[in-house]
């Protein structure tokens, strides 16, 4: 043991007080010096109690390291290889990416979980670059004229920004490209308990609003379905965007006081008339229907007393303002029975907000970084002064997503 410590001292290249002192302590000759030097020696040599603590200490971050490299790929976190299959054009500026797992067994199954429950997204990788951004899938609900096919498909909603990174990219990439897709991030889940939605979409922001009426219709029964009502008001800068969808001054005026979830849903049915034809007949109205405003007239058509879908569209001044806020909060009010045991609970009913920034700021102010990420914000913009006024609505949430 004595001869271990010695080759260390030679590992001293530049001279150091520890360096000097330990050659000569160490090098005596004499059997009482060797004694003492050994007896020293072993005072300095660890203890076995001393190795543990040292191998535990060091352990600790070999075990984070391999953690960190291991529990990505156990909870899917991965990327893995999409192939792009279609791309459905759905205005000038957006079309629908459908892709299809290259290998689709193990990733379907956490899929199959994370659309009952609520918005999410999955995020594309711009390989190039290296970045990723986040996409929210459209539901295969009766919305969408094709049933999802075998194994894992997506569809998304993209708009197309020429000087985007990875939405310039997506839109050049040509059929049958590879994209690689991380997910699903479980961004706002929707509980059982919630019983009304209003949910103001602005563009691409219609896809959350789809995965919401999914969540909330399309795994329940009829009786769990009845006591549900979602309504959507979407918000778009041109016609184009949701071509096909009524906007909001061709329905009968109403006054605000007199909205309701029962006059939305009567004045949503009236928005929707090529739903009432039958599936093998398309219409010439059903064909100037862009594929979202089909989705959603046939969401409509398949839930009728519980979804309703307003457009409001900038370039026909159309845009969402107070009074198109408090109608939409009226639809709350008017339930806002204080018999009402679910209301009691307070948690049964939610506004959300999904859009470009500037909507979301527009309607319910910003969203602020804190403690190093995103977070809600206070509640501004025409939505916050709205919802102070009515006391019945102290219990409703507002989410920005
Ligand atoms: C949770 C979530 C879900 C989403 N879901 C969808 C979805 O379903 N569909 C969808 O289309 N989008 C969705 N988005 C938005 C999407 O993630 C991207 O942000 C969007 O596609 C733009 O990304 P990009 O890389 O193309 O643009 P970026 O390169 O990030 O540019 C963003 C904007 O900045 C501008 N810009 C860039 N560089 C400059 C510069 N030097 N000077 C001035 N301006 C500049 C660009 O023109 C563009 O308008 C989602 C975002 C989130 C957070």
């Amino acid at each position: 043991m004595f001869r271990r410590w010695v080759p260390r001292l030679s590992t001293c290249t530049r001279p150091s007080p520890a360096c000097q002192v330990r050659p000569v302590r160490y090098t005596s000759t004499t059997a009482e010096a060797s004694r003492r030097s050994l007896k020293s020696a072993q005072a300095r040599r660890p203890s076995s109690w001393r190795k543990y603590i040292f191998i535990t200490v060091s352990g600790v971050p070999v075990i984070c390291l391999a953690w960190l490299y291991l529990e990505p790929q156990q909870h899917g976190d991965s990327f893995h290889n999409y192939e792009l299959i279609a791309k459905d054009y759905v205005s000038p500026t957006a079309s629908i990416f459908r892709l299809k797992a290259q290998s689709s067994s193990q990733e379907a199954e956490k899929y199959d979980e994370v659309w009952k429950q609520g918005i999410w997204n999955v995020q594309f990788k711009q390989p190039q670059l290296q970045i990723v951004r986040a996409y929210t899938p459209l539901p295969f609900t009766a919305g969408s004229r094709e049933q999802p096919p075998e194994g894992t498909t997506f569809r998304f909603l993209i708009r197309n920004d020429p000087q985007g990174e990875v939405s310039g990219y997506l839109h050049r990439l040509p059929l049958g490209s590879t994209i690689e897709v991380r997910g699903p991030n479980l961004e706002h889940p929707i509980g059982r308990s919630v019983n009304e939605v209003v949910f103001f979409a602005g563009g691409t922001g219609i896809a959350p609003a789809l995965q919401v009426a999914h969540a909330m219709f399309d795994h329940l029964d009829e009786i769990q379905r009845q006591e549900k009502k979602l309504h959507i008001l979407w918000a778009n800068r041109k016609r184009e965007d949701c071509l096909g969808g009524t906007p909001v001054n061709d329905h009968p005026s109403t006054p605000a006081q007199s909205w309701s979830w029962t006059n939305l849903f009567s004045r949503s049915t009236a928005t929707a008339p090529a739903q009432q034809s039958s599936a093998s007949t398309v219409t010439q109205a059903q064909k100037d229907q862009n594929l979202i405003v089909r989705d959603l007239n046939a969401l409509q058509a398949r839930y009728p007393d519980s979804v309703s879908v307003t457009y409001f569209v900038d370039e026909e001044n159309t845009r969402i303002d107070s009074t198109a806020v408090s109608n939409a909060l009226s639809a709350f009010v008017q339930t806002s029975n204080p018999n009402q045991a679910a209301l009691k609970s307070g948690g049964n009913k939610e506004i959300i907000i999904s859009g470009p920034p500037g909507f979301i700021a527009y309607l319910v102010g910003p969203k602020v970084w804190q403690n190093g990420k995103e977070e809600q914000g206070p509640l501004r913009g025409l939505l916050g002064p709205a919802l102070t006024k009515h006391q019945d609505l102290a219990n409703v949430k507002v989410w920005k997503v």
